[in-house]
């Protein structure tokens, strides 16, 4: 099924001379697989993601997110897709550090305010039981390792349950063992759980486990594979 389908998206910024971050990226994003978009430094990447999880807009294209246009949405109903389906882990955690692993999972689900707050503590450690950390729900970020709180980061994606997680460079910090963990996780929840993951990395590795890779020129996409 298609989560995300992309026809001729571009992101150009304003000058002179202009600056193409992104020309003409058509693809589709399918949910139940993990997808990774690939290319060397500053071949716009970052800027593809950002366009597909509608954190930026793009100058051209459209995109369509489970079939609706989001070039048609204003800029409310774009920020309530972004918080009811999509879910970002990036490469640092961006953990509340006064907190512990389990209040910065609870809090995004509080915040969508779906659930009774029985249900909601009951999702936040489930959360972190998924992602192994069970034990460590009531350590604040400084009590735990960098492949800890990347996994706690993973967890507070999931808070909304998104159709879309989307990681920039997640793994950029960890180390090889820690980042096999988190691929091995971010494949899990493609294929057992039927989400669209899409992952900007520079580690071939992780490429390699990735069920398609997209690969990026100067803002271009020039192979998508698998
Ligand atoms: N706001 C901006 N203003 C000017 N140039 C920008 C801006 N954002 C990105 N760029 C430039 O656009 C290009 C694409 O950036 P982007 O971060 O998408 O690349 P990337 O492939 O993700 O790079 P990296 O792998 O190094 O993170 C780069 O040359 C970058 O310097």
């Amino acid at each position: 099924m298609i989560a995300l389908a992309a026809t001729g998206l571009g992101r150009c910024l304003p000058g002179s001379p202009p600056v193409t971050l992104v020309a003409d990226a058509s693809l589709n994003i399918e949910r139940g697989k993990f997808t990774t978009i690939v290319g060397p430094s500053g071949c716009g990447k970052s800027s593809l993601l950002y366009l597909l999880g509608l954190i930026d807009r793009p100058s051209t294209g459209t995109l369509l997110v489970d079939g609706t246009d989001v070039n048609g949405l204003d800029g409310n109903a774009r920020a309530r897709m972004r918080l009811e389906r999509f879910g970002f882990v990036f490469q640092f955690h961006f953990l509340l550090p006064e907190f512990t692993a389990l209040e910065n999972v609870l809090l995004p689900i509080r915040r969508l305010n779906r659930l009774d707050p029985a249900r909601a503590l009951g999702r936040a450690h489930d959360l972190l039981a998924l992602t192994g950390l069970a034990e460590k729900a009531d350590k604040t970020p400084d009590r735990l390792s960098g492949g800890e709180r990347q996994r706690v980061a993973i967890a507070r994606a999931l808070a909304n349950d998104p159709t879309l997680l989307l990681g920039d460079e997640p793994t950029g910090n960890l180390d090889s063992q820690n980042s096999a963990r988190v691929v091995e996780m971010f494949r899990t929840l493609a294929h057992e759980q039927q989400r669209a993951v899409v992952c900007v990395t520079h580690d071939p590795r992780i490429a390699e486990a990735s069920d398609v890779r997209i690969t990026m020129l100067d803002g271009r996409i020039t192979a998508v594979e698998g």
